[in-house]
């Protein structure tokens, strides 16, 4: 039997670089993706909506959810737990659906680990410079957290080399064609594996 479970892509990169801007970008021209809506116990920004942005908990919420297990990966970014909710991508997956989870690294590596299979996307800034930038302009952050995530940029930027594919996001378009180009390559790939295991069978008989 050929599975046909569906493909966990995971978009990483230090904060500020773009990865919401792209991941909204492509999810407006790439429909049959599922996103995963993390869980996070940091305060809603303006404009940001529970259950569309983030599923907002407390503290004491989202501890419980790591006792039970219902995590598929979690991680504290500055003094903020952010994670996967594990059935939701489990269950879509296992639909034959892909699924596209936007992450930071520490989470990313975690995911890894249980899903070597996964394809890793690690997104790029331009220069460290620009990505000061954005996030200032961003204007969402106090400038102490700003420096905060600036110092983990460094640390994440380190891990690059753990990813299956890097974008440079200096243009949004051109970062969410070539998502797209990873997608449809991701695929032709499995569909090979398909076709080999189906001659398999077929020599087999
Ligand atoms: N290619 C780009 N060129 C110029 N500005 C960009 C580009 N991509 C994103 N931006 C801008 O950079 C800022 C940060 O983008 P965004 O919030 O998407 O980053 P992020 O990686 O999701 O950040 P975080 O990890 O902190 O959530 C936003 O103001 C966004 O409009
Ligand atoms: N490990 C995880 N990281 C996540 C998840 N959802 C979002 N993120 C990342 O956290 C930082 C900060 O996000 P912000 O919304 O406060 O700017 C950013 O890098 C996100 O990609 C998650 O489920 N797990």
């Amino acid at each position: 039997m050929i599975e046909e479970k569906g493909i966990l892509f995971i978009l990483s990169g230090p904060s500020g670089v773009g990865k919401g801007t792209v991941r909204k970008e492509l999810f407006e021209q790439k429909t049959d993706l599922k996103y995963s809506i993390s869980m996070t116990t940091r305060e809603k920004r303006p404009g940001e909506i529970d259950g569309i942005d983030y599923f907002y908990k407390t503290n004491e919420e989202f501890e419980k959810l790591i006792q039970e297990d219902k995590l598929l990966e979690y991680a504290k970014f500055v003094n903020n737990y952010y994670g996967t909710p594990k059935e939701y991508v489990e269950e879509t997956l296992a639909k034959g659906h892909d699924v596209f989870l936007e992450i930071e690294v520490q989470g990313a590596m975690q995911v890894k680990k249980n899903f070597p299979e996964g394809v890793f996307i690690f997104l790029f800034p331009p220069s460290l410079e620009e990505l000061k930038n954005r996030i200032v302009n961003r204007g969402t952050e106090t400038e102490e957290l700003i420096l905060n995530r600036l110092k983990e940029a460094r640390n994440e930027i380190e891990m690059m080399d753990a990813y299956d594919y890097v974008v440079v996001n200096d243009d949004v378009e051109k970062a969410v064609s070539k998502i797209q180009s990873i997608i449809q390559s991701e695929h032709c790939k499995r569909e090979r594996i398909a076709a080999q295991y189906k001659k398999l069978l077929e020599d087999e008989m």
